[in-house]
């Protein structure tokens, strides 16, 4: 029988809380052996509040990734970010990791694992521009360029499974849809279409 475990990629345009529900499901599921929550490395330095990752400069981001320290690597927002191979191990071994990536990565994840699953996050447009706003992190112009980046996005048909989270309403109710997702989230056999299969896609 097959060891390999489940990649589970949490996306969405900018704002809608991917890493605020991400970090109180960490908290949460920290009890869950067999859930790893991947710490990013991307070239920025953290700002203390929202996602805590680890920084590399862009030539030590290269070196890295030329020395095949990432499984997943993507650029967005003039940033560079990568997935430690060690997530890739840890699928490899049977695990259910999870991790916060591009929507335009999303083909690149499944050749880096073999099972993938999204939970996608969305809130309403209005709503993502107050939260970029509120956050405090981007200058105008960098929201406003983050906000343009909310384009309809294709689902590869080979992903398992594919769940939507509306975090238009409070954090809590946020978190515990995420903690849900990811407790429950399995292996299926059987890729099944997004489009052709509705039943694959569970509004939570
Ligand atoms: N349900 C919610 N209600 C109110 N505020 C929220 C909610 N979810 C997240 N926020 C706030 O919205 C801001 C953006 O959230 P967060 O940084 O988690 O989004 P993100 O999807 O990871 O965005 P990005 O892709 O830009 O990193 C943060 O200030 C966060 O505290
Ligand atoms: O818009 P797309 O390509 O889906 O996402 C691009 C990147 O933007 C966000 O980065 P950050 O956490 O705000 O730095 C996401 O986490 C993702 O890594």
């Amino acid at each position: 029988m097959s060891r390999e475990g489940l990649f589970v990629a949490v996306v969405g345009p900018s704002g809608a809380g991917k890493d605020t529900l991400l970090k109180g499901a960490a908290l949460a599921l920290a009890g869950r052996a067999d859930i790893h929550f991947v710490r990013r490395v991307i070239t920025r330095e953290p700002d203390g509040l929202t996602e805590d990752h680890d920084t590399l400069s862009v030539p030590a981001f290269a070196r890295a990734n030329a020395d095949g320290a990432f499984c997943l690597t993507w650029a967005a927002h003039g940033l560079h970010y990568g997935l430690p191979a060690s997530a890739q191990a840890a699928v490899r071994r049977g695990g259910k990791v999870v991790a916060n990536i591009s929507r335009g990565s999303l083909g690149d994840a499944l050749t880096a694992f073999a099972s993938l699953a999204v939970i996608e996050i969305t809130a309403d447009p209005a709503i993502l521009a107050q939260r970029i706003a509120g956050r405090g992190r981007e200058t105008q112009a960098e929201a406003g360029l983050r906000l343009s980046r909310n384009r309809p996005f294709a689902v590869p048909p080979e992903v398992l499974q594919h769940i939507l989270i509306d975090n238009s309403f409070s954090a809590d109710q946020g978190v515990e849809r995420m903690i849900d997702a990811i407790a429950n989230l399995t292996r299926c056999e059987m890729p099944v279409t997004h489009a052709a299969s509705p039943a694959a896609h569970i509004d939570l």
